[in-house]
């Protein structure tokens, strides 16, 4: 059992890092009008299942798999490659990676839970660095660390987001070589728009159903910070089109 061609074709394994970062996958599932959920952010299932099992090709691919502090709360997801094929030899898990600058990640959320059980890596929750007198962050921190979460505080960047350079200059030298970015919506604008670029490849399902103006959009940018993109291979999982591009001049340390 092995991924499908189209993976391993653009994402040859081993992935090979950068100098100062894991290579980066930003990856993430749209309807045919680019919303990747539904009024009020409602989780939606865009992928069908062949689309679906391709993502969790993809996450065996990587070292670890990062979300949003949105997301983690939003879809309370597993990020872990149950819709494979079941198989003798284990297939790879990702480490888990949420970005959370105030600790609001749920003690009880599926990913802690699946660590506890032995079903999952222990997630690493990247915060802020908080005051010492900030009680209730301290409190926070205590409990998901006391769950198995490794908390990592990392600075800001000037407008308040953590920083994404310290980011990836922290998991590269804690041996993530290869990162999956799979939102949210603030996540993808904050990856697809750093500047230097970050990204190196950008793969995205669009399935054939429309989601209406109250979806959520997949980015947040207007076009000037948006990066220029080079087709490099599309394929149809069942009904829907997946399509992978290289953002131009992305970085090469
Ligand atoms: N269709 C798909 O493939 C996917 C859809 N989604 C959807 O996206 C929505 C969640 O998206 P959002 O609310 O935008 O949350 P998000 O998942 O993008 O998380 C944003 C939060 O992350 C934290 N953060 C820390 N540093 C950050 C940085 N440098 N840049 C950005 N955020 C940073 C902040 O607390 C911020 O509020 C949900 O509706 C979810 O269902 C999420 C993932 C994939
Ligand atoms: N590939 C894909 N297709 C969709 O239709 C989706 N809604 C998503 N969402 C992402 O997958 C996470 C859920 O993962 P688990 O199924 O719990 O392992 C969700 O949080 C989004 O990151 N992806």
């Amino acid at each position: 059992m092995s991924p499908p061609e189209f993976l391993s074709n653009i994402l040859s394994p081993p992935i090979q890092p950068h100098t100062n970062r894991p290579h980066v996958t930003l990856t993430y599932a749209q309807s045919l009008d680019a919303k990747i959920a539904g009024a009020n952010g409602n989780q939606l299932i865009l992928s069908g299942k062949e689309s679906l099992v391709m993502t969790h090709w993809m996450r065996t691919m990587h070292d670890a798999i990062l979300v949003g502090v949105g997301t983690a709360l939003n879809d309370d997801p597993q990020l872990n490659t149950r819709h494979l094929p079941p198989t003798t030899t284990p297939y790879k898990l990702p480490r888990p990676v949420i970005l959370d600058s105030e600790l609001r990640l749920s003690p009880t959320c599926k990913l802690l839970k699946n660590f506890k059980l032995g079903t999952g890596l222990a997630p690493w929750v990247f915060c802020k660095i908080s005051d010492e007198n900030d009680e209730a962050f301290t409190r926070r921190r205590e409990t998901l660390t006391a769950e198995g979460a490794r908390i990592v505080s990392i600075p800001e960047d000037s407008a308040k987001r953590l920083s994404i350079t310290h980011l990836l200059e922290e998991l590269r030298s804690s041996g993530i070589s290869s990162l999956m970015v799979e939102g949210g919506r603030q996540i993808i604008s904050s990856f697809l728009c750093h500047k230097p670029l970050v990204v190196d490849i950008l793969i995205v399902t669009v399935a054939p159903t429309l989601v209406g103006s109250s979806g959520v959009g997949a980015t947040l940018e207007n076009l000037e910070s948006l990066p220029k993109l080079k087709h490099i291979a599309s394929a149809t999982f069942g009904p829907d089109s997946v399509i992978a591009c290289r953002p131009e001049n992305v970085g090469a340390s």
